[in-house]
């Protein structure tokens, strides 16, 4: 069985599909039933913490280990079951990886060459057009160690676009870049690999860089995805707060819902949906609390968007940079709620204000 590929330009089938792949080790399902469909020139990025199957996922796409349950396609031709299984040769997939290594005694236009098939014309065109694509026309004759991180890290990356993969999956592939470098390099990456039109599956652990790359984020948790969609849906609608919680710091306030109301010190929230006596959490990112002054301990008006305000006093204060991050120790219970207020605001310690939360900001969820 081969994999069929179809034209570049066709868009009836995903570039690349997975069907309920489940991957057991030792009894444990550390990939379960996961699903995901990449489209031409789309990057999804699998998104998760260190030890949620990510890697596992990515591995038996590429072929080199099988799954258990559920079906691999590319380009609408089934490439594995858990029967038939195309070698990874033969799956029209590329890899990228973290440590990506050259082959030291090539030089850059034979690295890149290296694995392609036809006339030496036809490699000569490829690896030039390639190149000139990377930046890197120029080091066409030199030698992996003649270049930098980054330098090197385009020539992997023309390395494994060359042969044309339907599908390329990289697997944390800027993580051993200088931080400086990353972002520049992330967004050439991004322009030559929608530029060749392959989907690409990416594996990282870093929020940031998601959001950065990606079209789709799947979102994977213990096995599963928990959540899938365009990061701004990811970032601003979480179905839970462990999702809230994995692209910035949260703030929590609990409740217990009573008419499917839950009040707090900041006033009422609409819980629809939860039975009374539910306990819930509503959680809210630092950069969407409002401070105001303490007006002699009068604090502010309340408003119709910010509900009611709560006095806090100043724990800590500290400046990153493009914003300031400051904690304050709550009246209402002695927990620590923390606010991020762009460029800088540093309150002395002790200093007494007042929280509101940006209502349309707030998630709430059942307590877990
Ligand atoms: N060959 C194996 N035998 C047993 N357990 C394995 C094997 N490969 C992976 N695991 C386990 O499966 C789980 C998922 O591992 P995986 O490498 O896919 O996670 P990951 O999300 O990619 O993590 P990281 O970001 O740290 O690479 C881990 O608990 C790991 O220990």
């Amino acid at each position: 069985m081969n994999a069929q590929k179809t034209a570049q330009t066709s868009t009836v089938h995903p570039r690349l599909e997975i069907r309920n792949l489940r991957r057991t080790f030792q009894g444990r399902n550390v990939v379960d039933d996961v699903s995901l469909a990449v489209m031409p020139g789309q990057v999804t990025c699998l998104l998760g913490p260190s030890g949620c199957g990510k890697s596992t996922t990515l591995r038996m796409i590429a072929g080199v280990d099988m799954q258990d349950a559920g079906e691999i396609y590319v380009d609408g031709a089934l490439v594995c079951d858990t029967v038939h299984r195309v070698p990874p040769e033969g799956r029209s997939i590329g890899l990228m990886f973290q440590d990506f290594a050259l082959f030291p005694h090539l030089s850059v236009a034979a690295n890149v060459a290296f694995g392609l098939k036809g006339s030496k014309a036809e490699k000569q065109a490829r690896v030039e057009e390639l190149l000139e694509k990377v930046d890197l026309l120029g080091a066409l004759k030199k030698f992996p160690h003649e270049l930098s991180g980054g330098e090197q890290q385009r020539v992997a990356l023309a390395r494994a676009l060359a042969p044309r993969p339907s599908v390329m999956l990289m697997d944390e592939p800027f993580s051993g870049l200088d931080e400086r470098l990353k972002d520049d390099i992330r967004d050439s990456t991004l322009e030559v690999l929608k530029a060749e039109g392959t989907a690409v599956l990416l594996v990282t652990h870093e929020p940031d860089e998601a959001m950065r790359m990606a079209d789709e984020i799947a979102l994977m948790r213990d096995g599963k995805i928990v959540q899938q969609g365009a990061p701004y849906n990811i970032y601003n609608a979480p179905v839970d707060k462990k999702s809230a919680a994995f692209f910035s710091d949260i703030n929590v306030i609990g409740g217990e819902v009573q008419g499917a109301l839950v009040s707090t010190a900041f006033g009422e929230f609409l819980c629809p949906g939860h039975a009374d006596g539910t306990p819930v959490e509503i959680v809210i990112r630092p950069q969407h609390l409002r401070i105001d002054f303490d007006r002699a301990g009068r604090g502010p008006n309340p408003t119709p968007q910010d509900g009611t305000p709560a006095r806090g006093i100043v724990e800590r204060a500290r400046f990153m940079g493009r914003e300031s991050l400051v904690d304050f120790r709550m009246d209402f219970d002695g927990s620590i709620l923390r606010a991020t207020v762009p460029s800088v605001f540093l309150p002395k310690q002790g200093t007494p204000l007042w929280l509101m939360l940006r209502r349309e900001r707030c998630f709430v969820f059942p307590q877990t």
